[in-house]
């Protein structure tokens, strides 16, 4: 997606809250032998919902294919995980296309997998998420922004 129609910025407090919900409809689904983090996007979540399930054996899958200007590239995969995934819990932060969900599950076929958020093009390779988001949407990560000065709407609305 080079041009979303629309910007969801997601604040540190709003993605905590949403982990957790995540974690309290995984404990329903588990135990887990471990965790798998999607890189980079999934290495918070991946934390947050360990620490609420108790989890401390932590493995990652390491990804690249979004570059900064919302355009997806083809996928890499940097680094694996053997087996096939039976007792494990894959968590990234959310399914857009569902291109990446689809090499990791590909990779991992036995493996629960989650994510915070779910467009709904992604959303049929998400065993548990949380919120859907429309497919124009282009969330915002605490880590993607910082706070800083915003004009007053109705001086937006004189250009
Ligand atoms: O469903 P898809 O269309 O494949 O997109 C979803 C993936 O895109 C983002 O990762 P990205 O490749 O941008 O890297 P990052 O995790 O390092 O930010 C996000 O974290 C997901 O892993
Ligand atoms: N930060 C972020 N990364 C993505 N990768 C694919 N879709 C998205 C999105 O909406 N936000
Ligand atoms: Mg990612």
């Amino acid at each position: 997606m080079s041009d979303p129609q629309k910007t969801f910025p997601v604040s540190w407090e709003e993605l905590h809250r949403n982990a957790k919900a995540l974690a309290w409809r995984l404990i329903e689904q588990g135990p887990f032998n471990g965790i798998v983090a999607v890189t980079r996007g999934g290495l918070v979540p991946a934390a947050i919902i360990a620490r609420e399930l108790d989890v401390r054996l932590i493995d990652t899958v390491c990804m690249q294919s979004y570059s900064d200007d919302h355009a997806q590239g083809q996928i890499k995969v940097l680094k694996e995980v053997p087996g096939d995934g039976e007792g494990w819990l894959i968590i990234d932060d959310l399914v857009d296309t569902g291109r990446t969900a689809r090499v990791v599950r590909d990779m991992l076929p036995k493996a629960h997998f989650a994510t915070i958020y779910a467009k709904p093009s992604g959303r049929p390779l998400v065993d548990t998420f949380v919120t859907e988001v429309s497919q124009d949407t282009w969330i915002y990560f605490p880590w993607d922004i910082e706070l800083q000065f915003a004009q007053p709407i109705a001086k937006q609305k004189r250009g």
